[in-house]
């Protein structure tokens, strides 16, 4: 069966049905070699054996010669790459983040303050006035939304404030936040505090979704939670794909019911903005929020992106005589105003229309450099062609884990796999639960002596992430060589 023939196989819910020689490297290689994005992992630096290993830059700093004959931003020639499959915690580095950095740093030093309202000939990008708003659009696609509706702004926790600040207003009767039973630490603080800072009680104003008796929370009981409590909910607020278990939710029918009971319906999207195909705008979502340092690669703790709905991003101005226009109220400042107004200086805030809108502060042309070089990769290609090559590469990797499992099983297996077994409801991740917190620091010792990043949480889960963007078949059979190595040795 070809590449093409196993996405259209798992497109359709079906399972993959990888054929008995799928287990050898010729096998893993002749599906790389029908991968048409193959190309898009030289856009990236891959961290490779020996640089993993580096305590030190040497020499490697902008502006001076690089002291070991590489030059600055090359992939280090020669020296075997590791195997990263940790782009769910921070993506590898797109070469161009460099390259748009540097044009910035260029205008910059060349022009000074005349950069904010100065187009420089030569540079991938625009004065930095336009900056926020080129991300934007290089983003609508990612997201599945017009760019009106994307703001680029701040970080991701930030930006779940700002849009709880517009979005999340109690009452007496409906001033529930619906939520996960344990979303990443910091969406649970964001909602926490928001409540307190309501002055309400997180006991009776938190509502927690309970999963079955492994991590993943089925559909059914998402909906079933909102019918419960649908009187006295203001908000449901869940991740697109739950950091932990991988498990991607049922993002457009769990949006319609709650939107049905009156319920205003936030995403956070750190875990799915750049990994599934989403469509924000389609589902009727009211806000969502992302950050852009894991599957869009824009650097640790890079600028972060918020979808508004266009109903939301709206400003009415009175018919006839001259008023005050109206608009959703929000926490606001001066570079969320209309760009005519913006320097008037005269207190009169008219908000940009969109989501642009909720932009408050003069964003960083360097951090919208790094992004807007990390979405320019994505620009070469689009969201569904990244999603089928993920769909296949991780139902690979699922499928030789099965084969581990098979081998090292016995009556207590060394593993299990937390995700959820159906390729619809999973991104690019796979958590793989070991038996013990002993074999977990065992195999991610075995991991890292090789050269493989993937992300380890104590005690007993690594999560594997193989991004299709930079990813290939045969890494995904190397990872396996490696755990099954180390297993072997184990059990020896
Ligand atoms: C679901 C989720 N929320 C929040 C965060 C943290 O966001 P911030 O960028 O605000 O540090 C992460 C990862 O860091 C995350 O995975
Ligand atoms: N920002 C970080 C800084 C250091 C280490 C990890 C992170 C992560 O982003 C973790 C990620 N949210 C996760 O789901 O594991």
């Amino acid at each position: 069966m070809s590449l093409d023939q196993f996405v259209d196989r798992l497109r359709n819910g079906e399972p993959a049905k990888f054929p008995s020689t799928a287990n050898t490297l010729a096998w893993a290689q002749s599906l790389d070699e029908q991968d048409k994005l193959s190309h898009l992992r030289d856009e990236f630096i891959i961290p490779t054996k020996a640089s993993l290993k580096k305590k030190s830059l040497d020499g490697r700093i902008p502006g001076q010669p690089a002291q070991n004959g590489v030059t600055n931003g090359a992939s280090h020639e020669g020296d075997e790459q590791g195997i990263y499959f940790v782009g769910n915690s921070l993506g590898a580095q797109p070469k161009a983040v460099r390259q748009y950095v540097d044009a910035q740093l260029e205008t910059w030093a060349s022009i000074g303050v005349a950069g904010h309202f100065q187009d420089m000939e030569e540079s991938p990008l625009p004065k930095w006035q336009d900056l926020a708003e080129d991300c934007a659009k290089k983003s609508a696609d990612i997201v599945g939304s017009s760019p009106e509706e994307i703001v680029i702004m701040n970080t991701l926790t930030a930006n779940l404030h700002m849009m709880m600040a517009s979005f999340y207003k109690p009452t007496e009767k409906r001033h529930k936040i619906i939520l996960e039973w344990r979303p990443f630490p910091s969406d649970y603080y964001a909602i926490e505090s928001q409540i307190t800072w309501h002055g309400l009680d997180p006991e009776k104003s938190m509502v927690k979704i309970e999963p079955d008796d492994s991590y993943l929370i089925p559909t059914e009981r998402v909906l079933s939670v909102i019918d419960e409590h649908s009187e006295e909910t203001a908000l449901l607020l869940l991740p697109g794909i739950q950091y932990f278990s991988g498990q991607f939710f049922d993002m457009p029918r769990i949006t319609a019911h709650a939107k049905a009971k009156g319920i205003t319906v936030g995403w956070d999207l750190a875990h799915a903005a750049g990994n599934v195909e989403l469509k924000l705008h389609d589902w009727d979502i009211d806000f969502a929020c992302w950050c852009t340092y894991k599957y869009i690669n824009a650097g640790p703790g890079s600028i972060a992106g918020a979808f508004v709905h266009e109903r939301h991003g709206k400003v009415e101005w009175p018919q006839g005589e001259s008023g005050k226009p109206s608009y959703r109220p929000r926490l606001t400042g001066w570079y969320g105003g209309d760009k005519s107004v913006r320097f008037k200086m005269d207190n009169n805030y008219v908000p940009i229309v969109g989501a642009g809108g909720f932009q408050v502060s003069n964003p960083s042309a360097i951090d919208l450099a790094s992004l807007s070089g990390a979405l320019s990769v994505f620009n070469k290609t689009c969201m569904r062609d990244l999603r089928s090559k993920a769909l296949v590469l991780t139902a690979y990797a699922e499928y030789l884990l099965d084969q581990m499992t098979a081998e090292f099983g016995g009556s207590t297996p060394a593993f299990r796999v937390l995700t959820p077994r159906d390729p619809l409801q999973r991104g690019t991740q796979l958590s793989v639960m070991l038996a013990s917190e002993q074999l977990h620091d065992a195999v991610s010792a075995a991991l890292e002596a090789n050269g493989v990043m993937c992300d380890k949480r104590k005690p007993n889960v690594i999560r594997v992430a193989p991004v299709p963007l930079y990813s290939r078949f045969e890494d995904v059979w190397r990872f396996m060589e490696i755990l099954k190595g180390a297993l072997a040795k184990l059990n020896a």
